[in-house]
């Protein structure tokens, strides 16, 4: 048994995680946040814009303009106002959920970023890896980050089902109008080396034709819907920020998590991905496993030779979701072309948020949120990106890796 303290701050209040394989106590702190230092929120934006307006002043040559003071619309941009702004068009009840979710990503960005994640994961290493082989390894910390996020859930008494990596098979909860499927910690083969790592979540409304069957029946028909059905998806990003990118429907929104008072802040509203990147984005020591489709397409991209005649610059971190922020941010494409990542919790919340920052999602043939899923875990290619840098792949026709052998590393 592990028992470690995660304290930041006034109390430490201890919740217990229990697997029973592994028998894992670790007591964390109740609220992730440290406690509120004598600078409030709202000077952050002061400093910010006295750093941009010293920035303009060194190259310009001019003096340095006092900040303007914050208005009480800038006070105002948390997730919660951004929440309660959206009356009407976003039920109560997807709100309350919204709000347990990304408390429970505080938790899990508090988790990674202290010596508690070094602990856990050493300690664990042991009794998991001996039996497994190595890179498939669930990783102790999806552990603690699953069961961080299905509590949540749960407390939230707004959640039927939910269907996540970390549990094989869809869990039903009972009364509740959604369902909710994640991937509690993606890219956490990296985690080690503190490389980024991501949430991945998905939101849907529970069916009322599952009624009356029997529970599992029940769970399984109801994570097993279409993309095209999502009402919310997102992912938290664990890096030098937090940062939560939220869709509730209208358009794809990133937060940032200010850590002077612990709640995440509209920073990025309205993103959208460029029409066109400059960015490829794969795991490119698999070339000679690739169709001709795809060699051709990323031959063409590094030389300048496809459609947009400049050369494209590789970048890949091996993490899905710090792949796509990027992505979203810069353009370009993001993809895994071989059977890997699940469509439920990770293609289908990731494609639906793309397509609200205007970009496209496909497994190379087809819009990834038209395909009904048919099992929890199904894995398929993945293709995320500009508009214009999908289509233009699409049309070298085979870019979907077939050959899968499994990777050691
Ligand atoms: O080994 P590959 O094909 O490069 O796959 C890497 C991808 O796998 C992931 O690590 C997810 O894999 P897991 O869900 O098995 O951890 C992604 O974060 C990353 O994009």
């Amino acid at each position: 048994m592990l028992s470690c303290s995660l304290s930041l701050g006034q109390g430490r209040v201890s919740s217990v995680f229990n697997r029973p394989k592994y028998s894992l106590r670790i007591p964390v702190s109740r609220s992730v946040s440290p406690p509120a230092r004598s600078v409030p929120w709202t000077a952050n934006l002061v400093q910010a814009r006295r750093i941009t307006a010293m920035a303009n002043s060194v190259s310009s040559g001019t003096s340095v303009e006092l900040a303007a003071p914050v208005t009480v619309e800038e006070e105002a941009a948390t997730l919660i106002d951004f929440l309660s702004r959206r009356e009407g068009a976003l039920d109560d009840g997807l709100a309350v959920v919204l709000m347990h979710l990304q408390a429970a990503c505080k938790r899990i960005a508090a988790l990674l970023a202290s010596p508690a994640a070094l602990q856990v994961t050493s300690s664990m290493k042991d009794s998991i890896g001996a039996t497994t082989a190595a890179r498939d390894v669930p990783k102790p910390l999806d552990i603690v980050s699953n069961d961080i996020i299905k509590a949540a859930l749960k407390r939230s008494g707004n959640v039927a089902a939910l269907a996540s990596e970390e549990e094989d098979s869809a869990v039903w909860f009972g009364d509740g109008q959604y369902v909710v499927v994640f991937d509690p910690l993606d890219g956490s083969r990296n985690i080690d080396a503190s490389i980024p790592t991501g949430t991945i979540f998905g939101i849907y409304k529970s069916i009322p034709e599952a009624e009356g069957l029997p529970e599992e029946e029940k769970a399984s028909r109801n994570v097993l819907q279409p993309g095209s059905k999502l009402l919310a998806s997102g992912y938290a990003l664990y890096s030098s920020a937090t940062m939560l990118c939220l869709t509730v429907g209208s358009g794809c929104h990133g937060f940032t998590l200010d850590t002077s008072f612990g709640e995440f802040v509209l920073t990025h509203p309205n993103l959208h991905i460029p029409k066109r990147g400059q960015i490829y984005s794969v795991n490119d020591a698999r070339y000679y496993d690739w169709p001709a489709g795809l060699r051709r397409y990323i031959d063409d991209i590094r030389q300048g030779k496809g459609q947009y005649p400049k050369k494209y610059s590789a970048r890949y971190i091996c993490s899905l979701v710090a792949d796509l922020h990027r992505t979203i941010l810069y353009g370009g494409i993001a993809m895994n072309p071989r059977s890997h990542l699940r469509l439920v919790y990770e293609a289908n919340p990731l494609s639906y948020l793309v397509e609200q920052a205007q970009g496209k999602g496909s497994d190379g043939k087809r819009r990834i949120l038209d395909i009904e899923p048919t099992k929890l875990h199904e894995r398929l290619p993945l293709f995320l990106g500009s508009p214009d840098d999908i289509l233009e792949l699409e049309s070298y026709g085979d870019v979907q890796q077939l050959v899968n052998p499994g990777y050691e590393v």
